[in-house]
């Protein structure tokens, strides 16, 4: 099996080694599920209820500050740091998908 090698500046090889996921994590797609039953359920203290109910304009202006924290994360801070933004990230980037009604395929068949 070939290897992966890292250093700071990335990854050589195959990286997608989702054999590391503990119990607790979610992935992209499991996270997505998630979010879509919020929507649909609309349960009570929902962050998510909340975003979604604010807006493409406040949901869009989310992106671009995780973002810039994602981009300030990498270039100033730690390696943990930087992924607590990703996911940050990751989770604005849900919102304003399901927010313009655009499912997982609809943004996996452009990758
Ligand atoms: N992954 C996330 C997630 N990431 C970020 N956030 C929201 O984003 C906020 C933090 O973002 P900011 O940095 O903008 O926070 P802030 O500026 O301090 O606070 P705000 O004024 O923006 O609220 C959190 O307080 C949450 O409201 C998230 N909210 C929910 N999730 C996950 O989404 C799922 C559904 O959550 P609920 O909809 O709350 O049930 C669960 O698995 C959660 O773990």
């Amino acid at each position: 099996m070939a290897s992966t090698t890292c250093t700071r500046g990335g990854c050589d090889g195959p990286i997608a080694d989702l054999g590391t996921l503990s119990d607790e994590m979610k992935t992209f797609d499991q996270l997505f599920g998630e979010l879509t039953d919020r929507q649909r359920q609309r349960p009570a203290g929902s962050a998510t209820v909340a975003a979604l109910d604010a807006g493409v304009h406040a949901q869009g202006k989310k992106v671009v500050e995780e973002a810039a924290e994602v981009w300030m994360a990498a270039e100033h801070e730690s390696a943990e740091r930087t992924a607590e933004e990703i996911s940050q990230l990751l989770y604005r980037i849900q919102v304003i998908m399901l927010g313009r009604g655009l499912g997982l395929e609809d943004v996996y068949r452009h990758l």
